[in-house]
């Protein structure tokens, strides 16, 4: 099964060097206008190709609606949408037919499909497919906005460079959509420069590079999610998860509430008028698997890219022998950037389910 959602589900297909990449949203409300240039212009933020901090692959990500859109408003009926791909340089991947990439999907892949993968662009398991993910989660923060919640985040690290976190108890939303145009969006403009000097330097190296994303969702009311299985931690990190090279999440302080103590890490409660709210958010805005009110911030760290050019150890599944590997190719020398408008399309697609599988308690 390749869906996710309880009350929308998310479907996305396709191969990174197949004809065409594509998503189906269904149980989408009927009735919301969608704004196509807001999705173009979140779509072009992830689209490859276009600065040298990123794979030299060049795709203009242009998507079709094929259905669940009629006269200027979702249908509510499945909403699907393609993208084709354009500039595959398939005879790169010849090699990767049976020597495998270390770090990447292909010997995984390969034992679980049987060898009837498409290797080619690594396939089903490219970043690729992260196209399709910021097309549904633009159509979800449009929903989103007409509720008054937004999805923004920044680079919080990147091979060493920090910049400074989010105020933990809200950014505006002015300052979270201004991030989204930048192309190493940062709260402290000067950490810029240095991180894209990283980026450049382990390209040249022939290496690549990762980092921490910070994300930060505002304006859900407290009361939402479920305790246990579906708690709004559960169902953002399984989205999380989804996204090709995060391995690791952590909500409000998360691994550093190790270090804190109690009276360190609680956050107190007091009345602004008559919302309530905390004077810190060490927890991320969620207590119990439940929204409190204040904003959910959660961080993921995005693995250097494990396409590298660099003389590599591997194995040859044909001949089962071990055997050197040297990449060819157009690779990302660093994902952290371009997973910036895909983990808010995600957490936008997530997010929403939730507040849509609350039964009229959200809005
Ligand atoms: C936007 C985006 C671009 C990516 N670009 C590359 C790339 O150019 N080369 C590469 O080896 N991996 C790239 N990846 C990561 C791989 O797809 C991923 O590492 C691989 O599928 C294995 O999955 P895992 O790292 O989650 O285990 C990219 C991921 C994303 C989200
Ligand atoms: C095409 C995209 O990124 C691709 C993600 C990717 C991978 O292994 O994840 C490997 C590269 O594929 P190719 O070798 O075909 O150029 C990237 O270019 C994209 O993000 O749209």
């Amino acid at each position: 099964m390749n869906t996710f959602g309880k009350t929308i589900g998310l479907t996305i297909f396709g191969e990174s060097h197949g004809l065409s990449i594509g998503a189906v949203l269904d149980g989408l409300p009927s009735g919301e206008a969608i704004d196509w240039d807001a999705v173009r212009t979140e779509m072009a933020r992830r689209a490859p190709g276009k600065n040298p901090m990123s794979t030299a692959r060049a795709e203009k990500d242009a998507f079709e609606v094929q259905s669940g859109f009629f006269n200027g408003y979702t249908t509510g009926t499945p909403l699907c949408a393609i993208i084709r791909n354009s500039d595959q340089h398939s005879r790169d991947y010849d090699q990767l037919r049976h020597i495998m990439r270390p770090g990447h999907a292909d010997y995984s892949g390969k034992v679980r499909y049987g060898g009837f993968n498409d290797y080619r662009g690594g396939g089903h398991f490219s970043g690729r497919l992260t196209a399709p993910l910021v097309f549904a989660g633009a159509v979800a923060s449009q929903i989103l906005a007409r509720h008054g919640i937004t999805v923004g985040s920044h680079i919080l690290r990147l091979a060493g460079i920090a910049d400074k976190p989010f105020n933990a108890v809200g950014e505006t939303a002015e300052t979270l959509q201004a991030l989204k145009k930048e192309t190493l969006p940062v709260l402290d403009k000067a950490q810029a420069g240095p991180m894209e000097a990283k980026i450049l330097a382990a390209k040249n190296d022939l290496d690549s590079v990762g980092g921490v994303i910070e994300c930060m969702i505002t304006g859900l009311p407290a009361g939402i999610g479920d305790p246990f299985f579906d708690s709004v931690e559960s169902q953002l990190s399984h989205m999380m998860f989804s996204v090709p090279a995060v391995k690791g999440i952590e909500f409000g302080d998360g691994f550093a509430l190790a270090d804190l103590r109690g009276s360190q890490a609680n956050d107190d409660f007091y009345y602004d008028g008559d919302v309530v709210k905390t004077r810190t958010n060490h927890n991320g805005g969620i207590n119990g698997g439940i929204t409190n009110g204040m904003p959910i911030i959660f961080r993921l760290v995005v693995k250097p890219t494990a396409s590298i050019s660099q003389k590599q150890e591997t194995i040859d599944t044909d001949t089962k022998e071990n055997c050197d590997l040297v990449i060819k190719g157009r690779h990302d020398p660093c994902i952290v950037q371009r997973a910036i408008p895909v983990i808010e399309a995600a957490a936008a697609w997530a997010i929403l389910d939730v507040c849509l599988s609350e039964k009229g308690r959200c809005w």
